[in-house]
């Protein structure tokens, strides 16, 4: 097997996007281009094996407009289905109908009424029902506090001319990121575009994140697999020098992914917009604040940008989902005629028994994965309230969610970065080594 086919090859059978092969090319724009080509949505929004036509329905869709627009001639069916947890939505379809789709659906999984993801999202449903309103949501307060903290310590450590005090706005910045990400996933309101200090951009992650590996993890057309390649190479696959350079390279990938990713957004101008430049109100305010030159503010917002790329990204890719007992794509899958879509999410994350429990802690470190990739509408300090109904249904379908440690997933992606042969069997979700306790 040449170089070519390793990055093609899916062992779920999924046919990636034709630019697959060329990282820096490969943008979220492109990839949802090319999923024209393989979706057999015919142009419309395809969900199961039924076209829709929702043109008239994008400024009244309740979670924002940017998500029917942006999926305009894809399969939309697993973002459908994680993404509403009422009926409301299902129960809308039928005005929107046009006719059946000809081509087979480019993924194997499923969603069977009484199956193992329906069934918990029933639960969940009448579980979110009794959780009494004053528990949540911490989320808010801690996002603001963070972003607070950021100005002060921005505007300080130029004010001063301090790294140390750099560092700290950095380290912040990298946890307001994560924090941003729990609402990129809602209906769009102000605090998403905390995330931006970063130059990240909101749109961007919709669909990287939240369309293409939220949906997708670890297999070929998870664009978070995609665009760290050739750096890093998680996928069971040949690589260069059996991934030792993978092991080197990830502080450096760490440490400049926010630059890099703004650098890339430059040269794809095209998809520019007045809001994806809000991030450069930080620097902005640190110039007039700060009494530097231009020059010294653009050095210091540097140093900021890399602590925080550092901090957002090695906790991002150390988080669940990189671990050899992990399932990645081109290992054994469960199965390929019917993968119930939610076992394929637990097939594909590890959560961290450390994390687990702390708002702050979850909220900082894309804590409680499992539910959150679940349900991932669900603000992140909702998500422990959930853990009994999970558990629950996994024990009915015999299945578990497996944890291990901060540092087990953090040596497991190592290791994974290192793997280069499949795993022959499907993943052991009853491995008593990994067991919640
Ligand atoms: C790409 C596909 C879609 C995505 C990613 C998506 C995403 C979302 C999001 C993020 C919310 C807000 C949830 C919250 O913050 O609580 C939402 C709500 C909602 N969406 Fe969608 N949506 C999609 C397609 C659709 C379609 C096709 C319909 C109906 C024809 C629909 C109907 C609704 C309704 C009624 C709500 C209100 C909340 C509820 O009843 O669940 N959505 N959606």
């Amino acid at each position: 097997m040449g170089a070519k086919d390793n990055f093609l090859n899916s062992s779920l059978g999924i046919v990636p996007p034709r630019t697959r092969l060329n990282p820096i090319a490969l943008t979220p724009y492109v990839w949802l281009e090319e999923r024209g080509e393989t979706d057999g949505a015919e142009g419309l929004w395809r969900i199961h094996d039924k076209l829709y036509d929702f043109t008239s329905f994008i400024n009244y869709h309740p979670g924002g407009s940017d998500w029917i627009v942006l999926t305009k001639g894809t399969d939309i069916t697993e973002a459908f289905e994680s993404h509403h947890i009422s009926h409301a939505p299902e129960e809308m379809l039928q005005k929107y109908y046009i006719k059946p789709a000809q081509a087979k659906r480019n993924f194997p999984f499923t969603f069977h009424e009484d199956g193992f993801y329906r069934t918990l999202k029933r639960e969940i449903r009448k579980s979110l029902k009794t959780i009494p309103k004053e528990l949540y949501p911490t989320s808010d307060m801690y996002s603001d506090i963070m972003f607070t903290g950021l100005l002060i310590f921005s505007l300080l450590s130029v004010r001063y001319w301090n790294y140390v005090l750099a560092v700290i706005a950095g380290v912040i910045l990298g946890l307001l990121t994560v924090a941003g990400h729990n609402y990129i996933h809602r209906k769009s309101s102000f605090r998403m575009f905390y995330f931006q200090f970063s130059l990240l951009q909101v749109r961007d992650w919709r669909v990287s994140h939240v369309l293409s590996h939220h949906l997708y993890t670890n297999t070929v057309i998870d664009l978070e697999i995609c665009m760290v390649e050739p750096f890093l190479n998680f996928l069971p696959i040949k690589k260069i020098f059996h991934g030792y350079l993978s092991v080197v390279m990830a502080p450096f990938v760490w440490l400049f992914t926010f630059q890099v990713l703004f650098l890339l957004r430059l040269v794809n101008y095209k998809t520019i917009k007045p809001i994806s430049l809000s991030g450069l109100l930080l620097p902005i305010c640190m110039y007039i604040f700060g009494t530097q030159s231009l020059f010294h503010t653009l050095l210091l917002w540097e140093v900021i940008l890399s602590v925080g790329s550092f901090v957002f990204t090695a906790i991002g890719l150390n988080a669940a989902h990189h671990h050899p007992d992990v399932f990645h794509d081109g290992d054994t899958p469960r199965s390929l005629e019917s993968y119930d879509w939610g076992l394929n999410q637990l097939d594909a994350v590890m959560d961290r028994t450390d994390i687990t429990g702390s708002d702050f802690l979850v909220l900082t470190s894309f804590g409680d994965h499992a539910l959150h990739h679940l349900f991932p509408t669900l603000d992140h300090s909702l998500l422990k309230h959930l853990y009994p109904t999970l558990e629950m249904v996994t024990k009915q379908f015999d299945v578990h969610l497996r944890m291990t440690s901060q540092w087990g997933a953090i040596l497991g992606g190592f290791q994974q970065l290192m793997k280069i042969k499949p795993n022959p069997f499907p993943p052991d979700l009853n491995n008593k080594k990994y067991l919640l306790r």
